[in-house]
């Protein structure tokens, strides 16, 4: 069912990328719902980063999920994926249908509140290939969400609310880095998804 398809989408970036919002995808009891479901169901844990060679454990926390048991490297550490749950294959056949795309991976982020962020970066490693999309699901908190062009340093701003879809696709995570602020404002938890399509599962 398309319901909330829009085929009218435009690109927010100017130039070397794609970036299509496709606003809030279902209703704000739904997303209340999916953000409960997975604040209680999803193994959360602390993200560990190795950052200029320094060991991180991350206020952010993470869950991973994939096709097939598999590890990934993801900032120097190997994680072990989870197998799908009944609310990710949900949400992953809801995003499938409205981007057009389909999504071997799933990366969870929980934001406990605005004081956790993400720095720059691009989601660019090599098991993800080349100019992959990554659709990013959104729930709880509003926050703002920033891409800078590598080389012009131009900026993109957009608000992430409950229940939103974006989708990042054609060349971004080659030409654009994105990060998401810390605002100390927000008190409340986001819970952030992103969906990918690894193309190996070892090397
Ligand atoms: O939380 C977000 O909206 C973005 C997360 C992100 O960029 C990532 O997991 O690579
Ligand atoms: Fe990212």
């Amino acid at each position: 069912m398309d319901l909330f398809s829009n085929t009218d989408t435009q690109n927010l970036l100017p130039y070397d990328g794609a970036l299509t919002y496709y606003g809030q995808i279902m209703s704000l009891s739904q997303a209340n719902n999916f953000l409960s479901h997975l604040l209680a169901e999803v193994p959360w844990k602390n993200d560990e980063v190795v950052i200029y060679g320094k060991h991180i454990v991350t206020k952010r926390q993470i869950a991973w999920y994939a096709d097939e048991l598999a590890t990934y490297t993801y900032s120097n550490t190997e994680k072990m994926a989870l197998p799908w749950s009944p609310t990710l294959l949900s949400l992953k056949s809801m995003v499938e249908d409205i981007t057009a795309k389909s999504f071997n991976s799933c990366l969870l982020n929980l934001y406990h509140n605005g004081e956790e962020g993400m720095s720059w970066h691009s989601d660019d490693e090599k098991k993800l290939g080349k100019n992959t999309a990554i659709a990013s699901l959104s729930f709880g908190a509003e926050r703002k969400f920033v891409f800078k062009h590598k080389k012009t340093k131009e900026k993109v701003e957009l608000l992430l609310p409950n229940g939103s879809l974006l989708l990042m696709h054609g060349e971004t995570q080659s030409h654009w880095l994105h990060s998401l602020p810390v605002s100390k404002k927000v008190k409340l938890p986001r819970v952030n998804l992103t969906f990918r399509t690894i193309i190996s599962a070892t090397t």
